[in-house]
């Protein structure tokens, strides 16, 4: 119980101990934890029901996009809300917003990315106009399964929360589209300035869209958080991605597409693609993250410096290996 609330979950070794059920075992042990069954009076047979439900939406055949990332992005959102900067800024309802968020922001991910089914012209880019495809999807799948028999883990609340839940976790999911990372950085950015000048003020916000804004880029974060965890999770993650984006690059070639660069297992230099992932897209979200809520998110930024110099470290010995 008490390892639920640490950075670096073995979230592989629960997979194992839960015969493939993690989400459903992390996210009531968050929720059991956090007293919200009681707070929101939410019946663990429902909650058991709805959620082993999405657990099995989520695809198994995924190397990464499975269970698996999602029990890890829900209990990484859950440790990031529970950081001391952040203890009275969010409601409990905020707060379950951003772990349900966590927990469904992926279900039934086919393995392919947004790019791919538009240009294929896939079933669902043509029902959502080819805008944010996929969390359009896990979103709408996500709010359908709540309609199940008995899966309803939400009918006690009040008609206002279930409103304020539901926008809250569509702001959300739909932010983990990375087409929306530079702008939501850029915001997150501006955010942090202008709270440095409030020096030493506790993070008092009381717009709707300063609030989501961090509760998207915490989803975001605990999306984009695999470079931040012990090396030997990182590595599986990597493997794991890697094979997923090497499967889609194979369909590509098959269908005569062009194969994006990530995708081909032929071209990619793992190492170098994954320093470039981190100098890119990691570290500046994370260094932004951490200003905010300074200086509990030390550890996890020093945990991503030493994993990032490690795979620099590789690439300097390959070529001379060869
Ligand atoms: C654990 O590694 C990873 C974990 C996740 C991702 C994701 N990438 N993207 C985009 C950035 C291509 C997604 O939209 C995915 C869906 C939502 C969030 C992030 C996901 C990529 C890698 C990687 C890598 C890797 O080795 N070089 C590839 C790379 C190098 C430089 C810049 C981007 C990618
Ligand atoms: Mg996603
Ligand atoms: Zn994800």
């Amino acid at each position: 119980m008490k390892k639920i609330d640490q950075w670096g979950l073995e979230v592989f070794e629960v997979n194992q101990l839960t015969n493939g059920r993690p989400l459903t075992c992390v996210t009531y042990m968050i929720l059991q934890k956090r007293n919200f069954l009681e707070t929101f009076k939410i019946p663990v047979p429902t909650l058991l029901r709805y959620i082993g439900t999405v657990e099995k939406h989520y695809r198994k055949e995924n190397y990464y996009h499975n269970n698996i990332h999602a029990a890890d992005v829900a209990q990484s959102v859950h440790v990031l809300l529970s950081s001391p900067v952040l203890s009275s800024v969010f409601t409990d309802l905020e707060i379950l917003a951003a772990i349900f968020a966590g927990a469904i922001h992926d279900v039934n991910h086919p393995g392919l990315n947004n790019q791919f089914l538009i240009q294929t012209m896939s079933e669902l880019a043509i029902i959502y106009n080819d805008v944010s495809v996929l969390e359009n999807h896990h979103l709408a799948m996500a709010f359908k399964l709540l309609q199940n028999d008995g899966c309803d883990i939400f009918a006690n609340l009040s008609k206002k929360e279930r409103q304020s839940l539901r926008k809250m976790v569509i702001d959300m999911v739909l932010a983990t589209d990375m087409s929306k990372h530079m702008s939501l950085l850029a915001d997150l950015r501006t955010m942090v300035e202008a709270h440095k000048f409030s020096k030493g003020i506790s993070l008092s916000i009381n717009n709707y869209s300063d609030r989501i804004k961090i509760l998207q880029c915490c989803v975001h974060c605990a999306d984009l958080s695999n470079p931040t965890k012990p090396l030997h999770l990182y590595k599986e993650w990597v493997k794991r991605v890697l094979e997923e984006c090497w499967c889609q690059g194979d369909k590509e070639r098959n269908l005569g597409l062009a194969v994006s660069p990530m995708m081909d297992r032929h071209s990619v230099s793992v190492e170098k693609s994954q320093v470039g992932f981190i100098d890119f897209i990691v570290q500046p979200l994370w260094e932004t993250w951490a200003d905010l809520v300074y200086p509990d998110a030390n550890k996890i930024l020093d945990a991503l410096q030493e994993n990032r110099d490690y795979f620099n470290s590789k690439i300097l010995t390959s070529p001379s290996m060869e």
